[in-house]
């Protein structure tokens, strides 16, 4: 697939935005640009990462965490192509990936460890609040409501790809929509972000929970058909919040800076937390599979706030639940990227549970993560999001480092460590992607 078929079907309304910013001559010494990516199959990237044996995977696994599910087993099948026959049956018949529009795009071949004609990048929270036309379609409706509008939270979904060229569409939607769905009273107050009428911090709580229904997600199905349709031979990036991240908002009611409510119930009320993040688990599972059901090429699992566990906390209450999750959709063959923020010392446990693809914040080197994942994980990352407002200069100079280290990596998606401030001048993300796709073209 070439990149000019894919800007040709967008009805790009923007081509004179993309131009390569000016740069200096040490900038093209830093990336060497035609070294090939190692070429990873999805076999040899299973068998690297799932021959731990269940003993050896610490207390989740083991004795630690009684309460907890097992970490699910991994295939280990030799010499299979992107997605086998099994896997393919399980999609529908006009899925893009069965359909083969995305299976050769530059982010799936990334996402899957096969070289690509560019680096692929995308952004989290690319569609959303720093763009204009997002803040003017978006005018007097509220947040859950545009999400639960398809049209509307397709054409939000599609705003970026228009607008920058990313390589994919992120969801337009939030990780608190599957508690709406199963009827939690949550809302997503502005300024202020998720709030819960009624915390959940019991085990009666935890067992008053409404459970999510298929046909809840009805919604969520239309509105990613109508995105993968807008979208063409870009993939659709499906999305859930881990439990950790989602029952840390349940148990604190709301935003909090330490997410101490959550951290001191798994020690306290075992029971409860397990029970909840088991909840949160399936419910973001669930969210996981109608997205894909829909057409998603690939889905992330946000941990955003995991970064405030410890490694041991990790691995007893939370990496079960996260692979869960991720269990949940494995037999759909997309690739699965994990992501969290402050996780330098949870990467190989997080990989652990179930990711074909880690995302890596802005405080990790990606070679140094590379590192700890032994070299066998393709990375999604990392640009200090900070530096979208530091001036080109700063700013391509931290983009060149990050890309010549993303070389590091079996393969590589560009992307921020964590979501599009608010405040970010649209045009730095156009020059941004532009510079990318030009300066990494095979
Ligand atoms: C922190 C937060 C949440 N939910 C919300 C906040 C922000 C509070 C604020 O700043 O006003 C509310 C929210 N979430 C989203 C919006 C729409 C407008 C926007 O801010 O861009 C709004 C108003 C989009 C979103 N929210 C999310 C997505 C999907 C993922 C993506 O686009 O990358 C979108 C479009 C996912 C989400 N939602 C949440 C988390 C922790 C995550 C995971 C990603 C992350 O750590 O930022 C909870």
């Amino acid at each position: 697939m070439g990149d000019a078929g894919t800007k040709s079907r967008h009805e790009l309304r923007c081509p004179s935005l993309l131009r390569k910013p000016s740069l200096g001559k040490s900038h093209h010494d830093i990336v060497s640009q035609k070294r090939p990516h190692k070429p990873v199959t999805l076999d040899t990237m299973s068998e690297n990462q799932h021959t731990t044996p269940a003993s050896e995977k610490g207390p989740a696994s083991a004795q630690g965490a009684a309460q907890a599910p097992a970490l699910p087993a991994h295939p280990t099948d030799t010499q299979r192509p992107l997605l086998t026959d099994e896997q393919l049956a399980h999609l529908s018949a006009n899925h893009p990936l069965r359909a083969d529009t995305t299976a050769d795009s530059p982010m799936l071949r990334a996402l899957t460890g096969r070289p690509s004609s560019h680096r692929p990048v995308w952004f989290m929270r690319q569609a959303g609040r720093s763009l204009p036309e997002y803040r003017q379609v978006r005018e007097g409706i509220p947040m859950l409501d545009a999400c639960l509008t398809p049209d509307l939270a397709a054409e939000i979904t599609v705003q970026p790809v228009r607008r920058h060229k990313v390589d994919a569409g992120i969801f337009f939607s939030d990780i608190v929509i599957p508690m709406k769905l199963a009827g939690v009273n949550v809302d997503i107050v502005p300024g202020k972000g998720p709030v819960l009428d009624q915390p959940v911090r019991t085990l009666d709580e935890v067992r008053d929970l409404p459970e999510l229904k298929d046909s809840d997600l009805d919604p969520i199905r239309e509105a990613v058909a109508a995105t993968v349709e807008m979208l063409g031979d870009t993939p659709l990036i499906g999305f859930a919040g881990a439990p950790f991240t989602v029952a840390a908002y349940m148990v604190e009611g709301g935003p909090s800076r330490d997410h101490l409510r959550p951290r001191t119930m798994m020690h306290a009320d075992p029971a409860a937390w397990h029970e909840l993040a088991a909840w949160a688990a399936r419910t973001a599972g669930q969210f996981l599979r109608a997205q894909i059901e829909a057409g998603a090429s690939a889905v992330q699992l946000f941990d955003s706030w995991a970064g405030s566990l410890g490694e041991s906390d990790y691995r007893r209450y939370v990496q079960a639940h996260s692979a869960t999750a991720l269990d949940m959709v494995r037999e759909y063959g997309v690739p699965r990227i994990h992501f969290g923020t402050g996780t330098t010392a949870l990467l190989p446990a997080m990989h652990e549970a179930g990711a074909d693809v880690i995302g890596v914040d802005y405080r990790l080197p990606l070679s140094a993560a590379n590192t700890l994942l032994n070299g066998a994980v393709p990375l999604q990352g990392n640009i200090d999001p900070a530096l979208l407002a530091a001036g080109s200069e700063n700013l391509y100079a931290h983009v060149d480092e990050v890309l010549a280290e993303g070389n590091a990596a079996p393969s590589h998606v560009v992307n921020l460590g964590h979501g599009v401030p608010p405040t970010t001048d649209p045009q730095v993300l156009t020059d941004l992607v532009a510079y990318i796709h030009e300066k990494t073209a095979n």
